[in-house]
């Protein structure tokens, strides 16, 4: 496909466009097929107005870069993209289990043996992601997708960064921010570590663990790092480990990636081929 010849310059009608998978950020996006592979993909629409008007469109060019250049099982795959006079296509991977968050909505929270084969998935993906100096920050369910076999795929790179040093930019939702966000303060790689914490808990217990009435509350919660498991028998004391080992304020203090791997909960509980090994 598109990505054993990144030169081909495709068009709208290179691709039979299908049913709309759903409204993202700055437009809508399609399940379509090229037309002479029929390979499925998912084609999302970008409206150059959207992106001009908010001056996104070195932000936008740099993405495409960054996001073409990702190979790895556990990140959705930008094939391509291209452009007509009022907009622009990202020729994306199709994801054919849909969204993480729909899974989670549906049955509340997951087992442990699932929560930690994401949480496996994930730490490989960031990982992989941090080697080339990629900060995601904006791991939130909503962005996590599932393809045909359930594994996982982090998706919509809206606000990641190609970063060597520290970024002083806030984003995304409130729920999955580290407290130097919070603060708005200088922030790296360790923000991701501080996500996965917060993913962990909300697959296990089905609410993020910093969840309040208002922002403000929440806010509160997080810099305070206040932390409470409700009493389910279903959540093991492993699991609280690596979670209390994840939400660490100190960013220098959080486990890092290849620990995570060696947790003893992940390993106990993580499907080595539900998440794909280095
Ligand atoms: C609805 C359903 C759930 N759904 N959604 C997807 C899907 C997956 C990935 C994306 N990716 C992006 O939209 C990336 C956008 C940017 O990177 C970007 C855009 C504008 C900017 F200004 C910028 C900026 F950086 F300039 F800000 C960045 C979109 C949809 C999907 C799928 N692939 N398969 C199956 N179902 C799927």
């Amino acid at each position: 496909m598109a990505s054993e010849s990144p030169k081909k310059n495709w068009s709208i009608n290179d691709f039979e466009i299908g049913k709309p998978l759903g409204k993202g950020k700055f437009g809508r996006v399609y399940l379509a097929r090229e037309s002479k592979s029929k390979y499925i993909v998912a084609l999302k629409v970008i409206f150059k107005e959207q992106i001009e008007k908010y001056r996104l469109q070195h932000q936008l060019k740099r993405e495409m870069a960054i996001q073409t250049s990702l190979r790895h099982p556990h990140v959705l795959r930008l094939y391509g993209w291209f452009h007509d006079a009022e907009r622009i296509f990202l020729i994306l991977e199709y994801a054919h289990g849909g969204e993480l968050y729909g899974e989670l909505r549906r049955v509340g929270y997951l087992s442990e043996q699932q929560a930690a084969t994401y949480i496996a998935s994930l730490t490989h993906a960031l990982a992989y992601c941090h080697e080339k100096h990629v900060i995601h920050r904006d791991i939130k369910p909503e962005n996590l997708l599932l393809d045909h076999e359930g594994r996982l795929k982090i998706a919509d790179f809206g606000w990641s960064v190609q970063s060597k040093n520290k970024r002083h930019t806030m984003c995304g939702t409130l729920d999955y921010l580290a407290p130097e966000m919070v603060e708005n303060k200088a922030h790296d790689y360790a923000v991701d570590n501080w996500t996965l914490g917060v993913l962990c808990y909300e697959f296990l217990y089905g609410v993020p663990p910093f969840e309040a009435d208002s922002q403000a509350d929440t806010f509160q919660r997080i810099m305070k790092v206040d932390l409470t498991f409700p009493s389910t028998p279903h959540v093991s004391t492993e699991a609280k480990d690596l979670i209390i080992q994840l939400l660490v304020k100190d960013s220098a203090k959080r486990l890092p990636l290849d620990k995570i791997l060696k947790h003893p909960w992940i390993i106990m509980n993580a499907d080595p081929n539900g998440s794909f090994p280095e």
